[in-house]
């Protein structure tokens, strides 16, 4: 496996800032607003998801990341497939391997499906029942934030990403016990598993095991370790609900730092909207003294951009608008 080790900021230690929602409580749609608002990431409890299904399918995560790795290897592909140190295609790398999969409803598990596995259906209605749970736990929260947004009619973001021909990935990442992380060869520094980046799509859902490693970055800069939790759901917005909100929301950097001791076990699950939605900010959300910040693009053409950058990249930057406000500094 390829290694990037380098000195990162040691992230914030203590009390955790990340806000926890409440799904059993309706209130919580002031406060899943604000999470949004400030840190673009929370916590979802109460969430109903079955902790028998998450567990099913975190053991057969491991089992089948235990295969040698030249059966591995029989299903690594681009863009979907297995996937070893290399992210991407544009030279990223880090401390991890991965499995990635279309979520689309009617993809079925595809040619890529790992039939090398002892017991490949167990594999495959896992991921079947996953995808099908997280993409209606996915819609329940978007429409909490268009309550708490104040906007109508309720489905406006959720039907982006509910429809059978949405563009959805399912990542299951597995990051070993990483041996470099020993202070007395490496001087204590840090190994990345996956570099700093934002999820493209709207939003994303991220359940792991409970090994640390995550971290997100604050508005002021600073990195913040998020407490693992296998019993819940950590959402983040993208860049793309980042553009339907005019900025209003951030779409969080966020990483994962190897463990030297234990593996972590991620899957995430990227709700993505049809190759056609166009992405622009709501019009319902502005007040007419606003401006739009950024031109708009179809999610296929930010998809196609994404996938040509390189992870760390501010990829919404070249869609951003040169507002009255800026042309005035310009001028002067
Ligand atoms: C370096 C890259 C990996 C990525 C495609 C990209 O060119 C830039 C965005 C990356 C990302 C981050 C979130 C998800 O993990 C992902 C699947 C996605 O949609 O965008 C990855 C892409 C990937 O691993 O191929
Ligand atoms: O594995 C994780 O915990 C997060 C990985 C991630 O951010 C991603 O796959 O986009
Ligand atoms: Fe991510």
């Amino acid at each position: 496996m390829a290694v990037l080790s380098k000195q990162v900021a040691v992230p914030k230690s203590g009390f955790s800032p990340i806000p926890v929602i409440d799904m059993s409580e309706p209130e919580s749609k002031h406060a899943l607003v604000k999470a949004c608002e400030d840190f673009g990431f929370f916590k979802v409890i109460n969430h109903g998801i079955s902790a028998e299904l998450v567990s099913v399918l975190e053991h057969e995560t491991v089992e089948f990341f235990s295969l040698p790795k030249s059966e591995k290897t029989l299903v690594a592909g681009y863009p979907f497939g297995y996937g070893n140190s290399n992210i991407g295609r544009n030279g990223d790398v880090g401390w991890v391997e991965y499995l990635l999969m279309n979520a689309n409803l009617d993809s079925g598990s595809g040619p890529l499906f790992p039939s090398l596995l002892k017991s490949p259906g167990n594999f495959r209605n896992a991921l079947e029942e996953y995808k099908t749970s997280v993409r209606k736990m996915t819609c329940d929260v978007l429409e909490m934030i268009t309550d708490g947004l104040g906007i109508k009619p309720r489905n406006t973001l959720s039907k982006l990403v509910s429809d059978q021909n949405t563009d959805s990935i399912l990542r299951l990442n597995h990051y070993p016990p990483c041996p470099l992380i020993n202070k007395k060869t490496n001087g204590g520094k840090n190994v990345i598993g996956f570099g700093e980046h934002t999820d493209p799509q709207i939003i994303s859902v991220l359940r792991s095991n409970n090994t640390s490693g995550l971290q997100i970055n604050l508005t002021d800069g600073s990195w913040v370790a998020v407490p693992p939790d296998h019993s819940s759901f950590f959402f983040n917005v993208g860049d793309s609900l980042q553009v339907m909100t005019n900025g209003r929301f951030k779409s969080v950097r966020h990483r994962v730092l190897a463990n030297g001791d234990k593996s972590r076990v991620s899957m995430i699950y990227f709700a993505g909207p049809s190759l056609t939605q166009r992405i622009a900010p709501l019009t319902c959300l502005m007040d007419n003294e606003d401006e739009m910040l950024y031109e708009e693009f179809t999610w296929s053409e930010y998809r196609n951009s994404a996938y040509n950058s390189r992870l760390s990249d501010n990829r919404l930057q070249q869609f951003e608008r040169k507002t009255t406000h800026d042309n005035t500094l310009l001028n002067d």
